[in-house]
């Protein structure tokens, strides 16, 4: 396919969102399902298109003045790409797929500017996330935001159990694999440019034995700010499909005992095999209908790594952006302290109770340990900022911290995706 046919092909998809408000994902997934001649190229230009169309949904539809979805497709190549008009009528040029280039409003669009647009235009988010994002990054929120809308990198974790990183960055040089800029253990694959793909890094021998896991950098460090040392006791109590738990186990160098556990069972069946690629012997998993009152007081380390609105994703999840509300925040929100004070009970005397969040508000973050505080007087907040110069030092990218305790990565931060981290300790009398 040609670039224009993409463009009618992502259309299609953008359409099919909108119309049938179903998850990008969903929508990209049917499209190849029922155009199986289009090759795998194809189907990552594609997907580009549709998720640097939602990346920056709002900016898109005020430059070119109109937000359906041919206007943004088209609004994609001028502004995320670059592509000047005639180029973009030059590469539609002879391509019976292709959308009519609109000339005239391409050229408004590039006249329109839009520091004269509302903050939450220009920032990319819901009118109604502005007055949250400033809460946490103050002046700085849009910036903040802005960074949301960019494609993310394609970062992996080496699992030090079967693998080093050096090794691992061999076994993927003809990807472009680097060194992370903070994670101690992480590869990153820059995000490629316009119709360009990221290689399929899950097909490569050294995945399936069992090498490195797919996680974002971000994720990496929270779990790394843990701080979990071989031969300790540890629950991962919102352990999902695994990810945190696998890295995890790995700090512990298989010494001790990781435990899993998940309310939910599907969200928790990848974790057997991902267990078992990585060659992790201390782990051991829970499910629902299991009786955990053994497990009381009897670990040096609890993780909630809570179910959340998801705000540090948007990068990657871009439809969710627009999806959230505020009336599923206040239920995220209620979900977290009700996990928070389950959680307690299986923290020893002198033990951590670590939250971590993959959102950016303050309501889901600072407000939650500060009112898990009031609830249980015997905790006090530690400073994870201490943890981070302990594990990265001074002369790393620096998180947020608004009170030198919490810590939050953002894209523009960090370079990772949004993420949440606060340690708490359970007094020992
Ligand atoms: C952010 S996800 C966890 C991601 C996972 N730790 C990882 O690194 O891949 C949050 C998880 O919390 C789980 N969850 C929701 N309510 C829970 C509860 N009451 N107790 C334990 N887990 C819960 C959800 O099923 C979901 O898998």
């Amino acid at each position: 396919m040609r670039l224009g046919g993409r463009v009618a092909a992502a259309i299609e998809v953008l359409a099919d969102i909108e119309d049938n408000r179903r998850p990008a994902s969903v929508a990209l997934a049917d499209w190849g399902k029922t155009h199986r001649f289009a090759g795998s190229g194809d189907r990552a230009a594609i997907g580009n298109i549709v998720y640097d169309a939602l990346r920056r949904r709002a900016s898109l539809a005020f430059r070119m003045d109109e937000d359906g979805p041919v206007a943004l497709a088209l609004g994609v190549l001028a502004f995320s790409w670059a592509m000047s008009t005639e180029k973009i009528a030059e590469a539609f040029t002879d391509d019976k797929f292709a959308p009519a280039v609109p000339l005239a409003q391409l050229e408004a669009a590039g006249a329109r500017d839009l520091t004269f647009a509302d903050p939450h235009i220009e920032a990319d988010v819901p009118p109604w996330c502005g007055d949250l994002l400033a809460e946490g990054f103050g002046e700085e929120w849009v910036e903040e935001a802005k960074a949301f809308a960019e494609r993310p990198p394609l970062d992996l974790r080496v699992n030090t159990l079967a693998a080093s990183r050096d090794k691992v960055l061999k076994a993927l040089s003809k990807s472009g694999a680097k060194p992370t800029t903070i994670a101690r253990h992480g590869v990153r694959i820059k995000a490629p440019r316009r119709e360009g793909r990221l290689p399929n890094v899950q097909a490569e021998p050294a995945f399936q034995k069992g090498w490195f896991e797919v996680q974002d950098e971000g994720s990496q460090i929270v779990a790394d700010l843990v701080f979990a040392q071989p031969g300790e006791q540890v629950f991962d109590f919102c352990a999902g499909a695994g990810g945190k738990t696998l890295a995890l186990a790995a700090a512990m160098e298989n010494k001790g005992q990781v435990h899993a556990f998940d309310a939910d069972k599907q969200r928790l069946a990848p974790i057997f095999d991902r267990l078992r690629r990585a060659g992790t012997r201390n782990v051991q998993v829970h499910a629902a209908d299991d009786d955990l009152a053994p497990l009381e007081g009897r670990f040096d380390r609890v993780v909630v790594d809570a179910p959340c609105s998801g705000s540090g994703t948007w990068r990657r999840h871009p439809d969710a952006k627009w999806r959230l509300t505020q009336q599923q925040l206040e239920q995220r929100c209620a979900e977290q302290a009700a996990i928070l004070d389950d959680a307690v009970r299986f923290v020893r005397p002198g033990g951590y109770l670590c939250y971590i969040t993959c959102s950016v508000f303050a309501e889901e973050n600072e407000a939650q340990i500060y009112a898990f505080g009031d609830r249980h007087p015997g905790w006090s907040l530690l400073s994870a900022g201490e943890v981070w110069q302990d594990l990265y030092g001074f002369n790393k990218p620096q998180p947020w911290s608004a009170d030198l305790n919490c810590i939050t990565l953002t894209p523009r931060s960090t370079g990772t995706d949004g993420f949440f981290f606060a340690v708490m300790q359970r007094e020992t009398g």
